[in-house]
């Protein structure tokens, strides 16, 4: 196996990569990535390499998205997203999603995860980002629960409220929720909810916290970085 990892030896220590090779997520990456595992007793199943993307309202996890989606291969899902098309279709749970996106408050875990776990079951990419979701300690232990699997990698978007009042209030998109009296409510959600559930994943060194102010693109130049250096990993190691 080290044979294969030869073109490397003069950057990355045999101890290095060794130490590499037993972490969880680049075992993940392996698994995930690799069209040929398994001779070196490699599990190849093909589970999805989840990345849950987090931050304050309107601090641009949407805006992100998209351009790591597009350059990266992801699939994006967003959760605000997928609550607003249930909202505005027959279903019987709409009005009941309407009034809690209208209050800033969090619709039930078993709603939101239904409609997370339908869209990982028809992305057409295992890598899928997870936007907006977990948005509280109930909806992370119960996405745990349910899917049976925690994230591999978390992305945090650290935003001055200011900014996001902004940037919200210019976004003109005709949402429910963007309004003064809901952001109030929202940026109150996310400091009592949204916040301990990037505790946790912090506590387990999960989360890569981007500082996301600056132009889009000055963003977009940090994000690359963490999402580059899991490709780099993966070409290392896709044998
Ligand atoms: N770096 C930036 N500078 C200025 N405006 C931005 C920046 N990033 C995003 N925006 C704009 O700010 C608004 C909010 O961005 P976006 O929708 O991506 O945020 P979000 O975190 O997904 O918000 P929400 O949680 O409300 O869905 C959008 O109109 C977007 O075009
Ligand atoms: N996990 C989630 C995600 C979103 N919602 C609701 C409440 C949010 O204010 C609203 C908009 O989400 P956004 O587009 O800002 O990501 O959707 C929720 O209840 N649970
Ligand atoms: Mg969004």
């Amino acid at each position: 196996m080290w044979r294969r990892f030869a073109h490397l030896s003069l950057s990355i220590s045999r101890t290095k990569l060794q130490s590499l090779v037993r972490d969880p997520t680049v075992l993940k990456l392996i698994n995930t990535f690799s069209s040929d595992a398994g001779n070196d007793g490699v599990a190849s199943s093909r589970k999805p390499f989840i990345t849950f993307v987090l931050g304050g309202p309107g601090s641009g996890k949407g805006t992100q998205c998209e351009k790591i989606a597009s350059i990266f291969g992801f699939a994006h899902l967003s959760a605000g997203e997928l609550l607003r098309e249930e909202m505005s279709s027959p279903s019987e749970n709409g009005e009941l999603i309407r009034n809690v996106i209208k209050e800033g408050k969090i619709v039930p875990s078993a709603i939101t995860i239904s409609l997370i776990k339908r869209a990982i079951n028809s992305a057409t990419s295992d890598k899928i980002l997870i936007d907006g979701f977990p948005r509280s300690e109930e909806n992370r232990i119960a996405f745990e629960k349910i899917i049976g699997v925690e994230p591999d990698l978390v992305i945090f978007f650290e935003c001055p409220e200011e900014e996001m009042v902004k940037r919200i209030l210019g976004r003109n998109q005709g949402r429910i929720d963007d309004n003064m009296e809901t952001i109030r409510k929202r940026l109150k959600v996310f400091e009592d909810l949204n916040m301990p559930v990037v505790e946790h994943y912090s506590s387990k060194g999960k989360v890569h916290k981007i500082t996301a102010t600056g132009t889009v693109d000055e963003i977009f130049e940090r994000v690359r970085q963490v999402f580059a250096s899991l490709r780099y990993l993966k070409a290392c190691l896709s044998f």
